[in-house]
């Protein structure tokens, strides 16, 4: 039920279902249900587009007029704005998944003028592959999309002009899919398992990660504690100078990075936190050529600007959007798109972070994650984010599952912590969260 259909796949869906009139008056009939549920009886008006959305939209005016409510249907290219006004609640019923280009002026000002928005499958002017917004797009209250939901659902701004989203099923076969074979998901747990601890572990077995730190221990000591509370047996902190550890259980080695890399036990290391971008490059170069799994985040994603072939050899990379776009170039509309281009062009499981972090694999997968809360945007959050993705890539995960279970694990500790919430008290949370997965 995670998967996520672009408006092009949704068509497809459609075609493959036939019987558009069920399906329609199935999704006209979950709006007003929706609507009968969550408001008091009030004056709605339905504002109605040309396509199917239109359609959509009348269904629901039928439904909600034989519950006894006041419901007008306008034609949105000939409704006024004081019909709009004298509504208390509308209908967006104007563009969905057949929007095609902007919305125009007088579109824009009819929705302006709403008081409370009710949108059909999505705002209209968002579009539903990139969450972008075409000429303009109303903030909705509300959203009931149907079947299965779409990026833009989830994408920012998308996202929040869409309100509450509900997910309805229309009586669309789950066959649709086999043809069509999905390849994003909103980021659940349905997308991996975590490693088990076997009676037989032992320290190395469970996994050993190597963080390099640089004059500033801090971060490279947030993914340590990460890596640890994530399952790591064996964490070490390699350090240019020798350091007092509060951590009992974090082991320091003050070797050059050629001694360590001669120990073949660690074989994931965290490169870039907090390591200086002229160090994180030259390290970043001397793992990959020893063929290590390596979790590239920070300096060592700096130390790449313009130069994505630099990346090659990673499992997994960690850019913010400032990160990204130094590496890789403009994001462009589709954030989406843009993880998905950077996972292939470098071969590495790409994680662009940010309130709707993206999750792409090199062979097109890609997850977007919906439970990172607001507070969660703080210094330090993304050196524990990069301890999470070494711990589970150490436990033999594969990348693109390590990946989505990293950065779903970061949102839900955030959410157990709550506003206020330090990245250092982020791992401590780790061990409640990971045990709720059974
Ligand atoms: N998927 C499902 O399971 C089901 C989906 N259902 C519903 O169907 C909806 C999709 O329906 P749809 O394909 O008819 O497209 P829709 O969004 O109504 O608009 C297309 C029309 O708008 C026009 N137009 C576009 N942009 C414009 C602009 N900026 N300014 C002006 N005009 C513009 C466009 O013109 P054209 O591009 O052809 O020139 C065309 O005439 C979907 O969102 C859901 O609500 C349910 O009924 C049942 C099951
Ligand atoms: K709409």
């Amino acid at each position: 039920m995670n998967e996520l259909l672009t408006p092009a796949e949704m068509a497809r869906a459609d075609a493959a279902a036939g019987n558009v009139a069920a399906l329609m008056d199935a999704a006209g009939r979950a709006v007003a249900r929706a609507i009968l549920q969550r408001y008091k009886p009030c004056s709605v008006l339905v504002l109605a587009g040309p396509g199917n959305n239109g359609g959509d939209g009348k269904v629901a005016a039928r439904y909600l007029a034989q519950a006894g409510w006041p419901v007008r249907v306008a034609d949105a290219f000939t409704a006024t704005i004081e019909q709009v006004q004298r509504a208390e609640l509308v209908i967006d019923a104007i563009f969905g998944a057949g929007l095609s280009r902007d919305v125009s002026p007088q579109i824009a000002d009819l929705l302006r003028a709403a008081k409370r928005i009710v949108a059909v499958d999505v705002p209209s002017g968002v579009d539903g592959a990139t969450g972008q917004v075409r000429g303009y797009a109303p903030q909705a209250e509300l959203t009931i999309t149907f079947f299965r939901k779409k990026p833009g659902h989830l994408l920012y701004p998308g996202r929040g002009l869409c309100g509450k989203l509900l997910l309805r099923d229309i009586g669309m076969p789950e066959r649709v899919l086999e043809d069509i074979a999905p390849q994003a998901w909103e980021n659940t747990p349905a997308l991996f398992t975590l490693p088990r601890y076997e009676a037989t572990s032992h320290k190395y077995s469970a996994g050993d990660v190597t963080v390099l730190c640089g004059e500033l221990a801090g971060a490279a000591r947030l993914a340590c504690a990460a890596a640890r509370r994530a399952g790591a047996g064996m964490v070490t902190l390699a350090a240019t100078t020798p350091m007092v550890l509060p951590e009992a259980g974090l082991i320091l080695r003050t070797d050059p990075l050629a001694t360590l890399l001669q120990d073949a036990r660690r074989h994931t290391w965290i490169v870039g936190p907090g390591l200086g971008v002229a160090r994180a490059g030259d390290a970043l170069a001397q793992l990959i050529a020893a063929g290590k799994t390596i979790v590239a985040d920070a300096d060592a994603l700096t130390a790449c600007t313009g130069a994505p072939e630099k990346l090659r050899g990673t499992a997994i990379i960690t850019p913010h959007t400032g990160e990204f776009v130094r590496v890789f170039g403009e994001i462009g509309p589709s954030k989406l798109e843009a993880a998905r281009r950077a996972a292939a062009t470098t071969g590495t499981v790409t994680i662009l972070k940010g309130a709707d972090t993206v999750i792409a694999a090199p062979d097109g997968r890609a997850a977007i994650n919906t439970n990172a809360p607001a507070y969660l945007a703080t210094g330090g959050t993304g050196d524990v984010l990069a301890g999470l993705s070494a711990a589970l890539l150490a436990q033999g995960m594969p990348s693109f599952e390590a990946a989505c279970a990293a950065v779903w694990l970061h949102g839900e500790a955030a959410r157990s912590l709550g506003p206020g919430l330090l990245a250092e008290g982020l791992p401590a949370a780790l061990p409640q969260v990971m045990a709720a997965l059974g």
